[in-house]
C-alpha cells in the first residue's frame, strides 16, 4: 500500500470526483457509509454516539455519519463548533440533509461545553486532514474536553489537530482517539511512535478512491501489508536441494553473550537456510552444539570472543553482530570482513555499534549491506534527529549516501532502500520488545540472503515474517510472556 502526503490526498480526490465521475458530494456519503460499516460491525445500537463537528469536509463527514447512525437507531448527539463562518460546500449540504431528522447543537463558548458520560462513543469530526496550522482557541477548548471525556472516542480520517506528513509541536493541541477509521490510505503521521497516543488503533476503511491515480502517484512512502508482504515469498521448488538455499554464515556471541549466538542460528536455520555455519568463540563450542545440532561450528581460537576472520569463499550470504562485543580484535575481524566479503552481508548490534566507533569502516561496507539499528544504535550511527520524521529523513540520506539498505526497527519498523524508498511493517507487537528479538531478525535476513532474496526484498520480507511470528507467538503466550525464543518457533511461510 502506498503513503501520500495532504496534498497528494487532496489530488486523489479530486481527480476521482472529475475521473470516475462522482460528485463531492456523493463521495462524502460513500466515505461516510465507509465509516458506518466499520463502526456498526464494532459497536451496537445501546451505545449513545456523541458527533464533534468542524466546519470543513471532516465536520462534513461527521454531519453526513450523524444521519447514516441515525437511520441505524442509534441515540446521536450532533454538536458543530461555531469557531468561524466559513463552511465548505458539502459541509453546508449534509447541515441541510440532517434537518427534520436530528437536531444539531451550536457551541459558540468554551463555557458551555456539553456533558459526556462514560457509556458514550464519542466521533471525532472536527479537523481532518485540511488541518493547516495549530488549532487554538474555541477548537482548542473542545478538544480539551473530548480528551478528557471517558467513553470511547473515535476520530474521522486523522486525529484533529494532527498533520497528516508532518511533525507537530509538542504543545500542540490534538484529540486522543482510541480508534481512527481513516479513508482509504494509511498517513505517514500514524507510522511515527511519537504520534502513539494521537492515532489509537487505526484502521483503512476503502471508499474507492482512483487506484490508478494512487499507482502513478510518486510517494517514497510504502505500508507492506499482507498482499504486499506475501507477493515478496519465494516458493520452495519441487527439485530443490540443500545447495538451492545457500549455506549461511553467522558471526556471534562472546562470553556471557552466547545466547544472541543461538538466538539468530536457529532463526536462521527457521527461515529456510540450506546450510548454516556459526563463528563462535570457543566457549560457545559446546553451546552450540548441544542447543543446535543442525548448525556446523567454526571455531575461533580465542576463548571468550570473537578474534579472527573464517576462511569466507564457501558461504553465499554473511550475518555478524548479534553479541559480538566491541573488542580490539573483534574490530579488526569486522575490517576484514569488510575488505574480503563478495557475498551479501547483513550487519546488527554489536556490529553497528563498531561501526559507529569506527566510521571509517562504514565507507568500507559493500553496495546494498543491511544494516538494522534500533533507535539508539542509529542515533550512535548517524547521530541526533528533533524528531521521528526528521530521523527519518537521516535514514533515507544515510542510506542513499552509503548505498545500504537500513532497517530502523521499532513498532512499524521502516524498512529504507538504497534510494531512499521507505517500507513501513505492519506486523509485529509491543510483546516483541523482548531481549533477542533482534537476533531472531539478523537470524531471518541472513537466511533469506543465503536463498539469494536481493537485500531489499530481504529485509522488507524478513521484517514482516519477523512480525507475523511474533504476532502469531502474542496469541499464544500473550505479549507480557513471549519471549524471542517464541518469535523462532513461530516463524514459517
Ligand atoms: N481524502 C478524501 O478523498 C476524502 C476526504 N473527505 C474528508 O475531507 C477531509 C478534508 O477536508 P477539508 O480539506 O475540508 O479539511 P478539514 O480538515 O475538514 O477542514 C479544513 C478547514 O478547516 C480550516 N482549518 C485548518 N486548520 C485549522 C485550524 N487549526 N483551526 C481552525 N481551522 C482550521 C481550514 O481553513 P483554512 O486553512 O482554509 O483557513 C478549512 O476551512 C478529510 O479529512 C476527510 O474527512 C471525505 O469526505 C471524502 C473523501
Ligand atoms: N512495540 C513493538 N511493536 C512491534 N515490534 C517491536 C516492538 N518493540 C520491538 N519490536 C521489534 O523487536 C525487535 C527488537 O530488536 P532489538 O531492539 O534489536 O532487540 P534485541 O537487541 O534485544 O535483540 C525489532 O525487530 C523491533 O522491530
Ligand atoms: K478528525
Amino acid at each position: 500500500m502506498k503513503i501520500l502526503n495532504a496534498g497528494q490526498i487532496r489530488a486523489l480526490d479530486a481527480y476521482t470526483i472529475k475521473n470516475e465521475p462522482i460528485s463531492s458530494a456523493d463521495l462524502m456519503e460513500r466515505a461516510s457509509q465507509a465509516f458506518v460499516n466499520w463502526f456498526i460491525n464494532c459497536f451496537d445500537v445501546s451505545k449513545s454516539v456523541s458527533i464533534f463537528c468542524g466546519k470543513g469536509n471532516n465536520g462534513g463527514d461527521g454531519l453526513a455519519i450523524a444521519r447514516l447512525l441515525h437511520a441505524k437507531g442509534f441515540q446521536v448527539r450532533v454538536f458543530v463548533i461555531e469557531y468561524t463562518d466559513k463552511e465548505s460546500d458539502d459541509f453546508k449540504q449534509n447541515l441541510e440533509r440532517l434537518a427534520g431528522n436530528l437536531q444539531v447543537q451550536s457551541i459558540y463558548e468554551s463555557h458551555a461545553m456539553p456533558e459526556l458520560h462514560s457509556d458514550q462513543i464519542i466521533i471525532d469530526a472536527l479537523l481532518g486532514s485540511g488541518l493547516s496550522r495549530p488549532v487554538a482557541g474555541l477548537l482548542g477548548d473542545v478538544i480539551e474536553h473530548v480528551n478528557g471525556a471517558t467513553g470511547i472516542i473515535i476520530s474521522i480520517d486523522i486525529a484533529s489537530g494532527l498533520y497528516v506528513d508532518k511533525p507537530n509541536e509538542k504543545s500542540d493541541t490534538i484529540v486522543k482517539p482510541d480508534h481512527t477509521v481513516t479513508f482509504q490510505l494509511p498517513k505517514l503521521a500514524f507510522m511515527m511512535p511519537q504520534n502513539a497516543e494521537f492515532t489509537g488503533d487505526w484502521h483503512v476503511v476503502d471508499i474507492g478512491l482512483d487506484k490508478r491515480f494512487i499507482e502513478e502517484t510518486l510517494s517514497p512512502y510504502y505500508y507492506t501489508d499482507k498482499p504486499a508482504g506475501e507477493a515478496l515469498t519465494k516458493k520452495r521448488g519441487k527439485f530443490s536441494h540443500k545447495g538451492t538455499f545457500g549455506h549461511a554464515l553467522i558471526l556471534a556471541g562472546r562470553y556471557g553473550k552466547m545466547g544472541a549466538a543461538v538466538l539468530s542460528s536457529r532463526a536462521c536455520l527457521r527461515s529456510g537456510a540450506g546450510l548454516l555455519t556459526v563463528h563462535v568463540p570457543e566457549c560457545g563450542y559446546e553451546i552450540l552444539q548441544i542447543s543446535l545440532p543442525e548448525a556446523m561450528l567454526s571455531i575461533d581460537p580465542n576463548q571468550r570472543n570473537i578474534t579472527e576472520l573464517p576462511e569466507l569463499s564457501s558461504y553465499s550470504a554473511i550475518g555478524i553482530g548479534p553479541g559480538i562485543g566491541q573488542e580490539p580484535l573483534t574490530v579488526r575481524v569486522l575490517d576484514e570482513l569488510l575488505e574480503q566479503i563478495s557475498t551479501p552481508l547483513i550487519v546488527d548490534a554489536d556490529g553497528l555499534n563498531i561501526l559507529s566507533k569506527h566510521p571509517d569502516l562504514i565507507d568500507k561496507l559493500p553496495e546494498k549491506t543491511i544494516l538494522s539499528p534500533h533507535p539508539k544504535e542509529f542515533q550512535r550511527l548517524a547521530g541526533d534527529s528533533a524528531n521521528e520524521f526528521e530521523r527519518l529523513e537521516l535514514a533515507r540520506n544515510f542510506a542513499k549516501k552509503h548505498n545500504v539498505v537500513i532497517i530502523l526497527k521499532g513498532a512499524y519498523t521502516a524498512v529504507i532502500l538504497t534510494n531512499g524508498d521507505v517500507h513501513f511493517n505492519s506486523t509485529g507487537n509491543a510483546g516483541m520488545a523482548t531481549g533477542g528479538s533482534g537476533d531472531v531478525l539478523t537470524g531471518i535476513l541472513t537466511a533469506l540472503l543465503a536463498q539469494k532474496y536481493t537485500p531489499e526484498d530481504a529485509a522488507i520480507f524478513g521484517v514482516y515474517q519477523h512480525g507475523l511470528a511474533g504476532d502469531r507467538a502474542a496469541e499464544r503466550k500473550t505479549k507480557t510472556a513471549m519471549i524471542a525464543s517464541d518469535i523462532i518457533e513461530n516463524l514459517g511461510w
